[in-house]
């Protein structure tokens, strides 16, 4: 027994007393799992990939039961080999010796193409269920929703290395199962044919040793589980003071962020103390019983081979059948450990399925629904009496909106923060669709929403200039004027000139220097409406004024989102959302005067 005893048990599975961490109860009926588990395979054997899938599994089937054919008749070989060698009885030695060698031949290929097709399969799932998963991650915009889903922890992770471990594992169990079954026919076989109470001792031995290491393994599946999540967990809690360094380092939060990492570390090595203790209480039972195993069959051929009733070999061939049907019939406790990860590997796959299915409904119902009316075929930007809700419905955030932003117009959103102003530009991309009301626009390609702190994607300068378009449709001309329009030579400088020259741009500019870059992005683009949300917030007066002037000059018309007065002269029109959704609308025609003015002078 651990220490304290399992009854008020300090055992983290779950199953007794709560998560220190607050994490989802791990325990799910098992039936849940292998549905979820038979989803995952259905979808493979039915899917884009399913004939070379079905082709290498029935190959597989077709190897393993090779393989169990091959040491069928090795072990009979082996039983002439050595009641020759014990019979002194050169001839028949050197007769099984060739035997022998000739079921080597074949046994190596087949053993090694078995393995071959097994890692072939593997891959092949693994390439169709990773291509699978990230195609419906980006579809109807997943990744953005599952933000919000509560199920769904790191997708980043199931999509990598669980996909990974569901595929390999998947086929390795099921690959066990069949090698075990194989193996128990083929050797239940020899035994039989040896004696008809050595197979009644090794189904009561067999099953005896199930039993006891069933209630074993069921304690230490648990404990595995667990210890997958909270080595998760740990990991977790490592990337976010990693992607949060600059701030912790701002807030001197080490002290804190040790403490956390210290629990969350020691999560596991309890964890990890409970699967050393109950594998130690295992290894007294397993121990015995394999030394035991050993004797077993001693005792019932020994006699049979002093009272002359069976050769030599037999007594060394039924040890090793009844060593070989105890192997297949104890496969469950020696793949404990895997059998653990795989299945925690099945419910975390098996929950990013669900919610990425749910997102289709909910997609599919929404657009049915169709709460807010988007009409992406108009020149302008118009509202029509647009009611803005949060994606569940719960908070109403403005009402009634109506106004309509003519072609090369511009509008400012002012109200306190949490009015809604960032919500209406949500609603007329087209990513929250709670509400009522219509709004007319360009199709999206020709809109571009500029967030207060951009996307900095990995690469180049070039890469990181003409994104969200691809390279090809660069034009180094027109990027370096961008470059010059917005005020970011020194970052030309920088690197030199190089437009190829890749820098970790998320870490090495300043936040002011990456809204230049959006602004810059914007201008090659050229899109019909540009949406700012507090994009210039990081700037200095001069830069705000210069950036906004040009775009005043592009052509381009501009709904800006933002808190600072001096915004007020860029723009023609204010609105202004207040939190019980009520809101205001008023010209600004001064301002935008006075803008024009300062441009001519
Ligand atoms: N995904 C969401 N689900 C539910 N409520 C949300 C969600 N995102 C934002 N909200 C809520 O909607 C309200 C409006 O948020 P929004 O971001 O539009 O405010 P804002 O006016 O832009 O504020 P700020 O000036 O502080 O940026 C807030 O109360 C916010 O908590």
């Amino acid at each position: 027994m651990l220490p304290g005893g399992l009854a008020n048990c300090l055992c983290p599975t779950g199953e007794h007393g709560s998560n220190p961490r607050g994490m989802p109860s791990l325990h799910k009926p098992h039936f849940r799992l292998a549905k979820k588990f038979l989803l995952l395979a259905k979808a493979f054997f039915t899917g884009g990939s399913k004939r070379p899938a079905r082709l290498w599994f029935a190959l597989i089937l077709a190897l393993c039961i090779a393989v169990g054919g091959v040491q069928y008749f090795i072990s009979f070989a082996m039983r002439d080999f050595v009641t020759a060698l014990s019979q002194r009885d050169q001839t028949a030695w050197i007769h099984g010796l060739w035997k022998f060698v000739g079921l080597c031949f074949i046994s190596v290929p087949v053993g090694v193409f078995y393995r071959y097709s097994q890692e072939r399969l593997s891959l092949v799932w693994r390439r169709w269920m990773t291509q699978h998963l990230i195609k419906r991650y980006f579809y109807n915009r997943a990744y953005y929703r599952i933000r919000a889903s509560e199920s769904v922890d790191n997708p980043d992770q199931r999509i990598s290395e669980d996909v990974r471990t569901f595929t390999t594992g998947v086929l390795n169990f099921f690959l066990v199962i069949v090698n075990s079954i194989v193996t128990l026919i083929t050797f239940v076989g020899v035994l039989w044919s040896i004696s008809g109470q050595l197979v009644a001792v090794l189904v009561l031995y067999a099953t005896v040793g199930t039993i006891v290491s069933m209630l074993f393994g069921k304690r230490l599946v648990g404990l595995y589980f667990n210890q997958y999540q909270r080595e998760a967990n740990f990991r977790y809690g490592l990337v976010r003071v990693r992607e949060n360094a600059e701030s912790i380092a701002f807030y001197r939060g080490e002290k804190r962020e040790h403490r956390d990492l210290i629990e969350r570390f020691n999560d596991v090595l309890e964890n990890t103390l409970w699967i050393i203790g109950w594998t130690r209480n295992l290894g007294f039972f397993s121990n015995s019983y394999n030394y035991l195993a050993l004797i077993v069959p001693s005792l019932i051929v020994g006699p049979m081979y002093i009272h002359g009733r069976v050769e030599f070999g037999v007594v060394t061939q039924a040890e090793s059948a009844f060593a070989q049907v105890l192997a297949a019939v104890s496969i469950i406790i020696a793949q404990i450990e895997n059998l653990s990860s795989f299945s925690a590997g099945v419910r975390r796959l098996g929950d990013l399925w669900d919610n990425l299915d749910t997102f289709d409904e909910e997609d599919a119902r929404e657009a049915e629904e169709a709460q807010i009316e988007i009409n992406e075929e108009a020149l302008h930007l118009k509202l029509d009496d647009v009611t803005v809700q949060t994606p569940g419905g719960e908070k109403v955030l403005a009402r009634d909106l109506s106004f309509q932003l003519p072609r090369r117009g511009s509008l400012l959103i002012m109200g306190e923060s949490g009015s809604g102003k960032s919500s209406l530009l949500r609603t007329i991309a087209g990513l929250w669709q709670s509400g009522t009301g219509a709004i007319d626009r360009p199709a999206h390609k020709r809109l571009m929403f500029l967030p207060q702190k951009p996307y900095m994607v990995p690469g180049n300068l070039r890469a990181q200039l003409m994104y969200p378009l691809s390279e090809e449709d660069a034009d180094d001309e027109a990027i370096t004027k961008a470059i010059e329009k917005v005020n970011l030579d020194d970052i030309y400088a920088r690197v030199d000139g190089d437009l190829n020259k890749v820098v970790d741009w998320t870490n090495v500019l300043s936040l002011g220097e990456q809204q230049r870059v959006a602004f810059a992005r914007l201008f090659l683009k050229k899109p019909s409406i540009a949406f700012l949300d507090e994009a210039t917030s990081a700037l200095d007066e001069d830069n705000e004024r210069l950036l906004y002037e040009r775009l005043g000059g592009s052509g381009i018309a501009y709904v800006s989102v933002g808190h600072r007065s001096t915004l007020k002269e860029f723009h023609d029109t204010l609105l202004v959302l207040s939190k019980d959704g009520s809101s205001e609308m008023s010209s600004l025609k001064n301002g935008k005067k006075k803008e024009k003015e300062a441009r001519k002078s």
